[in-house]
């Protein structure tokens, strides 16, 4: 289950790993979307949420019994930071939750004046998060820098 705040790059990261189709319009998420996605021999299926505030209540029911939680951020917005470490946590809070793999994704890493991994990591308090297993990396849809290395974290969590 893919979450994060409105235009962080959720759609876009379901499309590009989908059928490598990037696009710089794309139509906002009302409430959910459920994909199939094959990548070789393996399938995901993949709940792209929507991230405008109305929606992220939804979320942990979305977020329940799945392999992993993939929480984008857009990296060059740092004045959301604060919102989307609070929409984190308060997710990761439920007690449903507890023990489901974390993937966070710092996106539009080909912009300029994006936060680096490190800073996406001290941004989000993910040192925080003790009860799974998290990871962290810095990305672009664009130009999908690091997307190969993301597909095989999230072919790991498979079972
Ligand atoms: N430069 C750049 N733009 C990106 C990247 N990823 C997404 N975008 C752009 O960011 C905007 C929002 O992308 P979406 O994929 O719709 O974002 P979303 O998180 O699905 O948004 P909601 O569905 O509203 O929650 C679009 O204009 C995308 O083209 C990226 O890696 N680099
Ligand atoms: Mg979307």
């Amino acid at each position: 289950t893919i979450v994060g705040l409105q235009a962080s790059g959720k759609t876009s990261f379901v499309n590009v790993i989908g059928n490598g189709q990037w696009s710089e319009d794309v139509v906002p998420t009302v409430a959910f979307h459920f994909r199939k996605v094959r990548r070789g021999n393996v399938t995901l299926k993949v709940w792209d949420l929507a991230g405008q505030p109305r929606y992220r209540s939804i979320w942990d029911r979305y977020c329940n019994g799945v392999d992993a939680i993939v929480f984008v951020v857009d990296s060059t917005d740092h004045e959301k930071f604060e919102v989307a470490k609070f929409e984190l946590h308060q997710l990761l809070h439920f007690p449903n939750l507890k023990g489901v793999p974390l993937l966070v994704l710092g996106n539009k890493n080909d912009l300029e004046g994006h936060a680096s991994v490190n800073e996406v990591i001290q941004a989000l308090d993910l040192g925080k998060i003790q009860d799974r297993p998290v990871s962290c990396y810095s990305c672009s849809m664009k130009s999908q820098h690091n997307l190969d290395i993301v597909l095989q974290w999230l072919a790991g969590r498979s079972h």
